[in-house]
């Protein structure tokens, strides 16, 4: 089956409804398999691995919509729950809008520029979540995802009926099921929703979600979604999140990676890589992560916005899924490893770019 996605780039629900409607409309002339009212309606799948969305008939969407909040909505608490790179500006954009947000971190000094701008504190991920109806988290990793979700006051222990988890840290499918069979457990909903867009988008406002999970919770998270990202795709049944966001992050890595070997290439080759990122955005293979990365890079300059421990984590995990589904990935593995190799050059907390000084060793001739 064709895996067909729609943008609708109206400002305000009046017009995105009735986009939705139009592009619907034109979209089964496409892509004639939407033309039913299945459309907005997830076809379930029991469990992971994510070849079922591979194999399936299920119709993924995206919808764009910038709308405000409504009252309700806006009555809304929400809690937010790890306050680094991504969950701060992510929390603020929250807050800058009008939300009722609560926010936990587990370095508190991290809270304070929040609660200044007008958002509560509590002392836990438990509290919380029991203050909150919806509760984000944006935590660094697997390890600390499942810490700050399923630990001693974890959030799940504050969860309840009619309350909503949405972890938009990047993991892997099988901690995102086990996160959610432990909030599910508790009464609460879950859903997953992995961003795509660094630093900037998240100060921007300009994140796309990627998510998986309960449906219910999706439409109740969506004006806090749209507060703070430009668009969200709903994939059907938890993991299928996680596994869209990991292709991702496995070919930016790979990108990355071959980008910086060019750059050296270039340079050893008696040509000024300035100019290389010139002609490579003007071609088929521009990308706005070379043009924005290349200069600082030609300068070994490496300011974060993108953790090279991160990328290297979710290289790890996109091997892992590509394992898991006899995939083989050997590009991805390849630059998994000078990802290592940056890291064992005390790189971890440098931006991903600086992965080039892993491919920076003086070859005899
Ligand atoms: N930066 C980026 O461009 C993007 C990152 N992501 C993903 O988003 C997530 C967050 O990224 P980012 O904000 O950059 O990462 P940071 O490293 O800046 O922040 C990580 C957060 O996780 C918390 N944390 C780490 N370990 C634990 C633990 N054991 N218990 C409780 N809290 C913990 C940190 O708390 P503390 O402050 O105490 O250390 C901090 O709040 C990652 O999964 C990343 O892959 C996704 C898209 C883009
Ligand atoms: O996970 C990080 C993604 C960074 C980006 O999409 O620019």
């Amino acid at each position: 089956m064709s895996l067909c996605f729609f943008l609708v780039k109206n400002r305000n629900t009046h017009h995105l409804l009735s986009s939705t409607a139009a592009i619907m409309a034109l979209s089964s002339s496409f892509c004639p398999q939407l033309s039913n009212t299945n459309y907005f309606r997830a076809t379930p799948y029991s469990s992971f691995p994510t070849k079922q969305l591979l194999s399936g008939s299920y119709k993924p969407f995206s919808v764009r919509a910038t709308s405000s909040p409504s009252k309700d909505e806006l009555a809304t608490r929400v809690g937010f729950l790890g306050l680094g790179i991504m969950g701060s500006p992510m929390a603020i954009n929250l807050i800058n809008a009008g939300c009722d947000v609560t926010v936990w971190n587990r370095t508190k000094s991290k809270c304070d520029p929040l609660t200044s701008l007008g958002a509560k504190y509590k002392p836990s991920p438990e509290e919380v979540a029991a203050s909150c109806d919806v509760t984000f988290a944006m935590l660094a990793d697997p390890e600390s995802a499942v810490e700050v979700a399923c630990g001693k006051h974890g959030a799940a222990s504050g969860m309840g009926p009619g309350k909503g988890y949405v972890d938009v840290s990047t993991v892997d499918g099988g901690t995102s099921i086990l996160i959610s069979e432990r909030i599910k457990a508790s009464g609460g909903s879950f859903l997953e929703a992995p961003v795509s867009g660094s630093k900037k988008p998240a100060e921007d406002g300009q994140l796309i979600f990627l998510t998986a999970g309960d449906k219910s919770l999706y439409e109740t998270a969506a004006p806090f979604l749209d507060i703070m990202g430009k668009s969200r795709f709903y994939l059907g049944d938890v993991g299928n999140g996680a596994a869209m966001k990991l292709v991702v992050n496995m070919i930016m890595g790979s990108m990355m990676a071959t980008f910086a070997e060019g750059l050296l290439l270039s340079e050893k080759a008696g040509l000024d890589p300035n100019v290389l990122v010139e002609v490579v955005s003007q071609g088929a293979i521009s990308a706005p992560m070379f043009a924005l990365k290349g200069p600082s890079m030609i300068k070994s300059s490496y300011p974060t916005a993108f953790p090279l421990k991160h990328q290297q984590k979710d290289l790890r995990l996109a091997l892992g899924l590509a394992e898991s589904v006899s995939q083989p990935t050997p590009i991805a593995a390849a630059a998994n490893e000078l990802y290592k190799v940056a890291k064992g050059h005390g790189l971890s907390d440098d931006d991903f770019s600086a992965v080039i000084e892993a491919v920076k060793v003086k070859l005899q001739s």
